[in-house]
């Protein structure tokens, strides 16, 4: 008998924007379908398999979760993204629905080529590609900021071919998507909110629906179901880098750079933030997240940086024979002095 094709949902977006909050969100809300889940994220910490495989969902087992750490998901394609996809696909059991997550950093153009290849087209489509943006970045011009850095380093190199990484980046993600998520409209009044659309709206041709959330909370029936099939389509939206280098140049991660601070535990995790939230900004880390150990207290310090907005709380005991510790993950642009910023986090311990 011939068998369905499992749709697979592609959720992209910048760092932080909440796509692993708006997974979490689903997981909760599946309605009685099975996902399995494909994690892929920058840095060595793996930190959203972690909040994800936390939230005892009954959609998504943690054999259901698969991360894949070995760099960025546009980059290892066929080394890590194929083999895994086979080997789900070999399952006796096949989950309903596959959603993937690509890092923040991702092109989700060359995931979605994948899925021509022929030993995954047979078998599985992609439902949609998602893109989430922090509305509240958008609003703070974050992605158009430094124009004015960008032509000054044109002045001094003709050949520079690239806008800011951020800004490009930013595009590509939308230029993919089949519905956006404007995302932590909670941050933004009304006119910002009208001011975020008009943006996003301005840097995607194809015009795909806008939906706006709190927290990532959409409807499963919402992101789920699209049916589009975007592979067949995905010529038609080629990334700032697909049509630059048609020559066949690698694409990389060359602009961003991240690094793993361990520090000691954290005895006044308050103070430690708000020293914290001055470290980001005066280094202009793009995104930290990790884990704090505080003395006396049985839940570890889940740490969650935005640009210089931080959230924290107590996540979750650590687990027995699990080592207490402090670990950060931080990301930032890569001509980021990662000695001064490693030396500035101990310093706010
Ligand atoms: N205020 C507010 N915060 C949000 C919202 N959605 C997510 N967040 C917070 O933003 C931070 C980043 O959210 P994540 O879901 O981890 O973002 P992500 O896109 O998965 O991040 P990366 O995987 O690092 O790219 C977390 O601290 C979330 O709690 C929202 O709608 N409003």
């Amino acid at each position: 008998m011939l068998q369905q094709k499992i749709p697979a949902t592609v959720i992209t977006g910048f760092l932080g924007a909440g796509k692993t909050t708006m997974i979490r969100n689903l997981l909760q809300n599946a309605g009685g379908k099975r996902i399995a889940l494909i994690i892929n994220e920058f840095g060595d910490l793996g930190v959203d398999g972690d909040v994800l495989k936390g939230c005892g969902a009954e959609a998504c087992s943690e054999d259901d979760i698969i991360e894949l750490t070995n760099g960025c998901i546009c980059c290892t394609v066929a080394d890590d993204f194929i083999p895994t996809m086979t080997k789900l696909l070999e399952r006796e059991n096949r989950p309903d629905h596959i959603v993937i997550e690509t890092s923040g950093l991702a092109l989700p153009q060359p995931l979605v080529a994948a899925f021509n290849w022929p030993e995954i087209k047979t078998q599985v489509t992609v439902d949609g590609v998602i893109t989430v943006v922090d509305s509240a970045a958008v609003a703070a011009g974050r992605f158009a900021d430094d124009h004015d850095k960008v032509d000054a380093l044109r002045v001094e190199d003709e050949n520079l071919d690239h806008e800011s990484p951020l800004e490009e980046l930013f595009e590509d993600q939308l230029t993919a998507a089949d519905l956006i998520v404007l995302n932590k409209i909670d941050l933004i009044d009304a006119e910002g909110l009208k001011s975020v659309r008009d943006e996003v709206a301005s840097r995607t041709a194809r015009k795909p629906s806008m939906i706006e959330a709190k927290n990532g909370e959409v409807a499963a029936a919402v992101l789920l179901g699209l049916g589009v099939g975007t592979e067949d389509d995905i010529a038609n939206r080629k990334s700032h880098h697909e049509l630059e280098h048609e020559n066949g140049e690698e694409h990389d991660h060359d602009e961003f750079d991240s690094f793993v601070v361990e520090l000691p535990a954290i005895a006044e995790p308050a103070a430690f933030i708000e020293r914290l939230k001055g470290v980001i900004a005066e280094h202009d880390v793009l995104r930290l997240k990790g884990f704090a150990d505080v003395p006396g207290k049985p839940l570890r310090l889940l740490v969650q940086a935005v640009g210089s907005r931080i959230d924290h709380y107590f996540e979750r005991a650590w687990a027995p024979g699990e080592t207490r510790g402090t670990r950060l993950v931080v990301i930032g642009l890569h001509d980021m002095d990662e000695a001064a910023v490693r030396a500035a986090i101990a310093a706010a311990v």
